[in-house]
């Protein structure tokens, strides 16, 4: 039994069917890739996993506990963490003072703008939040304007605001996207040390299959909405039904 359960799972946008009977069962501590060529549903399937989508049918379990129902918010408190296409930070805050945002809201169930004008006397989010940027190789960037970060830096800062939450399961859609070959590979190497440190589980989408054969364990390629084959990295690299999909080569 998996960390995450997703049992036949179907979603509709009107007359296109999205997602149809997506199973897929997530491992405890592993790095979970869902691969697959435009339109094939993977961001309705994280949608689906983070409360953003509600599913037709089927059942989302996350630790033994259905998040069908549930806000984003709440889903957010069981232990899911997302990284977004686009880093979600607060670019007029210094990096510091993102850092303790998630800290704070976090501890107080919620976060209100005003709470930032009284954040740096919170000693305890302050500590928290110095020790995650030491994690992340970025203490030397605490006083830096958010804005002015580099695209790679930006991202390092976001899964630092995440992974400050705790979470058990990070989801990551395309944290590589837009990206120059340098921040890509530091954000492989990156992700490697939190799956090597940490006790999480990690499910990515992602097109760059370098990243993806750095960092799966597992992989389930997706097809018009339904999972065509789940195997271990080597296996998904040699199938020819693969590259027939994903690749559009022919078998
Ligand atoms: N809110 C929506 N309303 C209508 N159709 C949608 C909606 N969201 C997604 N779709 C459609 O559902 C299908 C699956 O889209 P989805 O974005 O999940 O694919 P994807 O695998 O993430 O693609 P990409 O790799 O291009 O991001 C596509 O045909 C898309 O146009």
């Amino acid at each position: 039994m998996g960390i995450l359960e997703v049992k036949n799972v179907n979603k509709r946008f009107g007359g296109l069917q999205a997602l149809g009977d997506v199973n897929l069962s997530v491992a405890e501590n592993t790095c979970h890739a869902i691969i697959g060529p435009n339109g094939a549903g993977k961001s309705t399937l994280l949608n689906c996993l983070v409360g953003k989508l509600i599913p037709d049918t089927g059942s989302v379990v996350f630790d033994g506990n259905s998040v069908l129902g549930r806000t984003p918010f709440e889903i957010n408190q069981m232990g899911i963490s997302r990284v977004f296409q686009t880093p979600e930070i607060f670019t007029d805050l210094s990096v510091l003072e993102n850092m303790m945002i998630p800290i704070l809201a976090k501890r107080d169930g919620s976060f209100r703008m005003h709470a930032i004008e009284n954040m740096m006397s919170e000693k305890d989010v302050l500590d928290q939040a110095e020790s995650m940027l030491v994690d992340m190789n970025m203490a030397d960037k605490r006083n830096m304007h958010a804005a002015s970060m580099s695209r790679g830096d930006k991202r390092r800062l976001e899964i630092g605001m995440c992974l400050s939450q705790q979470p058990r399961l990070l989801l990551l859609d395309e944290p590589t996207a837009g990206m120059a070959r340098a921040d890509t590979n530091n954000t492989i190497d990156l992700l490697k040390q939190i799956k090597d440190e940490r006790d999480i589980t990690i499910a990515i989408i992602e097109h760059d299959m370098h990243v993806v054969f750095s960092l799966a364990d597992r992989i389930t390629v997706l097809a018009q909405g339904s999972p065509l084959v789940e195997d271990d990295p080597e296996n998904i690299k040699g199938n020819p039904k693969v590259r027939e999909a994903y690749l559009g080569e022919t078998a």
